[in-house]
């Protein structure tokens, strides 16, 4: 459905934002993880057609979207990062604000992803009084009036609480069902539960491409957790890879990624995506 080719995006001589990716993506929900400043947000906009890249091409449905933009603005959904309301439009008058800016005259269009997003019970009230979560409940509405193939979302679960965290995976992991979701966050186990894959940025560059049990099934045998005396965390840090560490009275509780038992009372334990991301160096800490 999309394809992404050594696609390239620099600001100025010294920034490459983007360098050099190349993704081919289809149906479901897409995790692009990375810190803050890899460049999710400019890979984003690439696709959006909000700034084109310095070189490389996107193609959507066999037309390169860099020199035909339109091919995909009509079947895209865009939550930006920044996403924003009106203060004093209610949320079925924003709704109703934005399919006239989109030409979606279906009423029932409005009602049904009111309803979808949870924010009936809501309708009349003013966007502006809505908690964060709401809000991007909202701004995936308003994303999705046109139907669109392509939902494109900047890190929509920064600054909510758990239950809407929850609630937004949820979404979008149904939206992914029959569309291309793509979901930027630097919160691994945002992506963990909902991801059909995960494209791992580091400065710009694609450094991983996986399912996310690919990735865990890798990790397997290699993750243990073993207490130690404050006095032995050091040589312990020195041997392995330490992903965890936690106090607990006056032991300390160590969880490594290591290819062999890294102490003779260490058990293996289960891996998370967390885990299989760091024991695989895909930790996504910035380099220098
Ligand atoms: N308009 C711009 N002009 C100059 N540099 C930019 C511009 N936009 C982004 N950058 C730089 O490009 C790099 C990638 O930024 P980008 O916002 O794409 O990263 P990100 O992974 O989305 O990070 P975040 O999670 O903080 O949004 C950063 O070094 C950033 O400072």
């Amino acid at each position: 459905m999309l394809e992404i080719r050594h696609v390239v995006k620099q600001f100025g001589k010294n920034v490459t934002a983007v360098d050099d990716v190349s993704l081919h993506l289809t149906r479901g929900v897409l995790g692009l993880i990375g810190h803050n400043g890899a460049g999710k947000t400019t890979l984003m906009q690439m696709i959006a057609t909000l700034t084109k890249p310095t070189s490389g091409e996107i193609i959507f449905q066999g037309v390169d979207i860099v020199k035909s933009p339109d091919a995909i603005r009509t079947r895209l959904g865009f939550l930006p990062q920044d996403f924003g309301v009106y203060p004093n439009l209610s949320a079925l008058e924003f709704m109703q604000y934005f399919a006239a800016l989109k030409g979606v005259r279906d009423p029932e269009r409005i009602r049904y992803l009111l309803e979808l997003v949870n924010l009936t019970e809501h309708a009349q009230r003013s966007a502006a009084a809505f908690s964060g979560g709401m809000r991007r409940r909202l701004g995936i509405a308003q994303a999705l009036l046109n139907d669109p193939d392509i939902l494109v979302v900047d890190e929509p679960t920064a600054g909510l609480d758990p239950e809407e965290r929850l609630r937004f995976r949820n979404l979008l992991s149904e939206l992914g069902a029959n569309k291309l979701v793509i979901m930027s966050t630097h919160i691994v186990s945002d992506v963990e539960s909902v991801a059909s894959e995960l494209a791992i940025m580091r400065n710009g560059k694609l450094i991983g491409f996986d399912t996310p049990e690919n990735l865990i099934n890798r990790a397997y045998g290699q993750i243990w957790t073993v207490k130690l005396a404050n006095a032995d965390v050091e040589a312990m840090r020195q041997r392995v890879q330490v992903l965890h560490t936690q106090r607990q009275g006056e032991l300390v509780l160590f969880r490594i990624a290591h290819a062999t038992q890294p102490h003779a009372d260490a058990e293996l334990v289960q891996p998370n995506l967390e885990d299989a991301l760091m024991a695989q160096r895909y930790s996504l800490q910035e380099v220098a």
